[in-house]
């Protein structure tokens, strides 16, 4: 599904501002794998999920999805096939557009040609269906401006939206660190629900050490543009945030560093 190969990554090269941010990475994820993905600040996650979703290019090494280089994907296709959900709850959709038509732009997104924004009936029925599955009452405010819904109800919908094309791999970047703690609640178990109705295969950075043991079956530690542990569904069962912590400590030799670090 998505094969990354001898991924490497360096910013300003030859300058004194030289930054390696990954360094000969390779990771296999396998279809409908949910992975988490943690590290230290600066550790070179979302410089991966840039190079995953096609926006940077690696200096070296490849990233396949589903046998097809990213880099070789034409963007309506890429656009198909990658879903991604940032941190900002401002990032994902049109804060002077309706509900509606957010979903129409999501829905005709990868579509080739025959582009339509319009809002047909048969539409507006699955966008009401769509978001009552959410379960926080959107379906009723379809006609509201985006910009005026609160930051886990347009995180909420960012999340519909990216994932409405059934992409091929879901990038989650932090996506519920901006959120309070029960709203960020809200969009973690609308992922899970999401995900696994949908068998999606997908990658979450967060800086929540128990999101991170709790969710998906399959956690990756990153370091200095590494990937120093990679822990499978069996390990991840008995895990504690303490053992996680001292495991990282123990690899890395220093306290992991992530000045937004939750421990749960
Ligand atoms: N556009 C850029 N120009 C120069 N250096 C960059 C750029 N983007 C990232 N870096 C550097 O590359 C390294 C990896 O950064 P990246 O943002 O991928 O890490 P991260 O693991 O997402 O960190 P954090 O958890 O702190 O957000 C860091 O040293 C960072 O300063």
């Amino acid at each position: 599904m998505l094969h990354i190969s001898k991924v490497s990554k360096m910013f300003n090269p030859g300058t004194p501002d030289e930054k390696i941010a990954l360094m000969n990475i390779n990771l296999h994820l396998n279809p409908g794998d949910f992975v988490t993905v943690i590290g230290s600040n600066g550790a070179g996650k979302s410089t991966l999920m840039n190079i995953i979703s096609g926006v940077m290019a690696p200096d070296h090494g490849e990233v396949h999805i589903s046998g097809t280089a990213v880099q070789s994907l034409p963007e309506y296709r890429r656009s198909r096939w990658i879903g991604r959900v940032f941190q900002d709850p401002m990032a994902g959709t049109a804060p002077r557009m309706t509900i509606e038509e957010n979903l129409a732009i999501a829905y005709a997104r990868g579509k080739q040609r025959g582009l339509s924004f319009g809002v047909t009936k048969r539409k507006r029925a699955f966008f009401y269906e769509q978001l009552q599955r959410l379960g926080i009452g959107l379906e009723n405010r379809l006609h509201a401006k985006v910009g005026l819904l609160s930051g886990g109800e347009r995180q909420a919908l960012s999340l519909l939206m990216a994932t409405f094309t059934e992409p091929q791999i879901l990038l989650l970047d932090e996506h519920t660190a901006a959120l309070d703690p029960s709203r960020a609640e809200l969009i973690t178990t609308l992922t899970e629900n999401i995900v696994k109705d949908m068998k999606l295969t997908t990658l979450m950075v967060t800086h929540n050490m128990d999101q991170a043991i709790r969710l998906g079956n399959r956690l990756i530690m990153m370091d200095k543009g590494r990937i120093i542990l990679d822990i499978n569904e069996e390990r991840k069962k008995t895990l504690t945030v303490s053992q996680l912590l001292g495991e990282f400590e123990q690899i890395s030799g220093n306290a992991l560093s992530d000045d937004r670090v939750v421990l749960g």
